[in-house]
């Protein structure tokens, strides 16, 4: 008997396993024509036999399609894409697979009894601290609180970023479908359905915009600007540590949310634009 691990090699490459006469299997091409001494075992005559092995799926598949030959044989294209998986298929899979292993490895305070899992309460404060409420509620009172135009005018846009970051991200997340790393507990406090979701982290995307924003519009000292880059890269550093996230969802919202404030500040709602949009609408 042919081991499956041979059966399925063999179903690979378009051979049948038949039976010689000494009752050991052995292996004919689809896609060759057989040599005589089992063409007469498989039909009455040569001819039958040739016609059933011209009849193969590999023969069905390939009648229609051009074919390619290796090494003299002629062989379906389908077949030789198989048998050469494209160079970028495989970095994609070992990314994919270097980002499984090193996720887990670094969710070192999935749960209270991780490794780190006495540190997951300060953790949970950093991912409090890139939240969405929190942001949403504070632009919202720097909006009401502020009693220059120019303040209002960042508050405004910031709300608008907060609101778009929010959308893009329900969105992608909804279409990647990525589960989230087998190792998390879904703890989180409000999230939206999407965000049993893994890719992208909103977090990073939002500390990424957020950290741009911050650093463009407000007049801040070089400590505290440091200060901000450094709370970004945390807020996404403890995705991975809190085992919410794989690093590559990480990285990724990073780059989103800097490629989303690009996008604000072509939005960018300027007093004029607003009066005049008011204007229209009364
Ligand atoms: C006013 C209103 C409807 C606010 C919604 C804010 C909200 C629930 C945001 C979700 C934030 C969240 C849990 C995102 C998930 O972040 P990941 O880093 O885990 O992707």
């Amino acid at each position: 008997m042919p081991s499956p691990k041979a059966r399925s090699s063999a179903a690979r490459s378009g051979s049948v396993p038949c039976t010689g006469g000494n009752g050991r299997y052995e292996f004919i091409s689809l896609s060759r024509t057989p040599p005589p001494h089992l063409l007469q075992r498989q039909g009455s005559d040569p001819t039958t036999a040739r016609l059933r092995a011209s009849e193969s799926p590999n023969r069905r598949r390939g009648s229609g399609s051009s074919t390619s030959s290796t090494g003299g044989q002629q062989l379906p294209e389908e077949d030789c894409m198989k048998l050469n998986p494209s160079i970028i298929g495989i970095a994609l899979s070992s990314l994919l697979a270097i980002d499984l292993w090193l996720s887990k490895r670094l969710g070192v305070c999935a749960c209270e009894d991780s490794s780190w899992g006495s540190v997951r309460p300060l953790m949970k404060l950093v991912e409090i601290s890139g939240h969405g409420i929190p942001w949403l509620a504070g632009a919202a009172y720097c909006l009401y609180k502020s009693d220059s135009a120019a303040g209002q005018e960042v508050m405004l846009n910031l709300l608008m970023a907060l609101v778009l970051d929010l959308v893009l991200v329900g969105v992608m997340k909804a279409v990647v479908r990525r589960r989230r790393p087998a190792h998390n507990r879904m703890d989180m406090f409000a999230t939206f359905s999407v965000d049993g979701y893994s890719f992208p982290s909103g977090h990073a995307t939002r500390a990424a915009m957020c950290a741009r924003f911050l650093l463009a519009h407000l007049v801040l000292a070089a400590p505290l600007r440091v200060l901000v880059l450094l709370w970004a890269t945390f807020v996404g550093f403890s995705r991975v540590l809190l085992g919410r996230h794989h690093v590559t969802d990480v990285v990724f919202g990073f780059f989103m949310g800097y490629w989303q404030y690009n996008l604000v500040e072509i939005l960018w709602l300027s007093p004029v634009v607003l009066q005049s949009t008011i204007g229209q609408l009364h």
